[in-house]
């Protein structure tokens, strides 16, 4: 049995470097990511004047109740999208001139839903070059406040930078959404501000946020329920067993739901109060998957499914096409190169049994490509290379290490 500690979740140190930075007093993270979208987020903050502190373990960020403490500031936010799309929202609320610029994978990343929505509640907000996209400027003056149509269908990040927003307006949003996807990090959001003192209520499809800000907090970050599925799926892979501490039925995270799909294929899962546990049983069944609310991992599957005994196809993921790259693409390319019989859809991707060849990744600038095909690598003998090794930085640096360790470790 192998117990991995997982690096600290993206998403969650995302939200919590947000909202530390609006509360009214010093916020104490432990445990954060640190990764290159993380250390992103947090030099974008400290770009916009606010005050972070950084231990390996311990963040501390004095929040701003007004906003920005600088005027004008440049910040460039790297591949992150959290950071694209939460700062800009955050910046808006405060008073000065910001522009928000990324590389050339997060400039061809649509941000327009967003943009949209703040320019109806009155932000004053240019496109520098791509309308819709990255780089933008916001002349902030603060935000008043209302009612706003948010369609949700290309990223839940866009009502999460809205909602996080919410009680920094004057007067409160009310946001009717469409076609909400990856609807369990609209969750983690919710639960992530009531632990900073705001409120968030439901109406039909509408969420209502009322004004009043943040209170600072000492918050401990949990485990990356993405990352974990790398070590999940490896388990079910081989027929050993690991367990992830810190990700258990409490976990804020939907990614962690990607066990039940595992344990549909014929993984033995366990998931313990504070702890997961996959058991490989030898058998990886076919299985049509829905990943609509977990699409971070549908690359993480899609490269074990050709061990599987029968066809795997996984729906609803349209919104995995405006990723890091197309991710369908990536996924269906990379295994055809490996040999395998792989269909694909505006939506869908199905993949047959067989045999991966060694082949080399086309990573795509994508960490989640590079680390999918790197766990399935467990079972090719003699592994795989990568064009891009080094992009596993976005989220889980250590990525290659720990995965040569398991190697050594299981004799594989
Ligand atoms: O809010 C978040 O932290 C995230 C939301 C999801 O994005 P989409 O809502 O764009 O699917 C997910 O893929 C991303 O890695 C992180
Ligand atoms: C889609 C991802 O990241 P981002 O936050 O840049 O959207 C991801 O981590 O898989």
């Amino acid at each position: 049995m192998s117990v991995v500690a997982v690096p600290g979740s993206k998403s969650v140190t995302a939200r919590a470097l947000f909202l530390a930075a609006a509360a009214d007093s010093t916020t104490t993270l432990r445990r954060p990511l640190l990764s290159d979208d993380t250390d992103g987020f947090a030099q974008g903050l400290t770009a916009l004047g606010y005050h972070v502190r950084r231990t390996p373990d311990t963040w501390r960020v004095t929040g701003r109740p007004a906003g920005p403490a600088v005027p004008e500031a440049d910040v460039y936010c790297r591949d992150a999208a959290t950071a694209s799309r939460f700062l800009p929202a955050l910046a808006a609320a405060g008073h000065g001139t910001y522009r928000f610029d990324a590389s050339p994978q997060m400039r061809r990343r649509p941000v327009a839903p967003l943009t949209t929505a703040l320019r109806q509640l009155g932000v004053d907000l240019s496109h520098d070059e791509a309308d819709g996209h990255l780089p933008l400027t916001v002349n902030a003056d603060g935000i008043k406040g209302g009612e706003l149509d948010l369609d949700a269908s290309l990223s839940s990040q866009f009502l999460t930078a809205l909602l996080l927003t919410g009680p920094l307006t004057a007067e409160g949003l009310r946001i009717n959404v469409t076609g909400l996807v990856s609807a369990p990090y609209v969750e983690i959001t919710i639960a992530m501000m009531r632990a900073f003192g705001a409120e968030v209520a439901r109406d039909g499809n509408a969420l209502i946020v009322p004004p009043g800000g943040y209170r600072a907090a000492d918050y401990a970050i949990e485990p990356d329920a993405s990352t974990a599925s790398y070590l999940f799926a490896a388990a079910a892979l081989t027929g050993r067993e690991v367990t992830v501490p810190g990700l258990g039925t409490n976990a804020l995270q939907g990614d962690l739901a990607f066990v039940d799909v595992l344990g549909r294929m014929g993984a033995r899962v366990d998931i313990g109060p504070d702890a997961t546990t996959v058991c490989g049983t030898g058998r990886l069944a076919g299985v049509t998957a829905n990943m609509r609310d977990i699409s971070d991992t549908m690359p993480t599957l899609a490269a074990i499914a050709p061990f599987a005994d029968g066809p795997v196809r996984i729906e609803d993921v349209y919104n995995t096409r405006v990723k890091e790259c197309d991710r369908l693409e990536a996924c269906a390319t990379n295994l055809r190169r490996q040999g395998i019989r792989v269909e694909t859809g505006r939506d869908w991707i199905e993949i047959h049994p067989g045999t991966p060849a060694r082949a080399e990744i086309a990573c795509h600038g994508d960490h989640r490509i590079a680390m999918s095909f790197g766990t399935a690598a467990l079972r090719i003998p003699g592994g795989v290379t990568f064009d891009e090794p080094g992009c596993v930085k976005k989220t889980f640096p250590e990525f290659h290490e720990v995965f040569s360790a398991l190697r050594r470790d299981w004799n594989l």
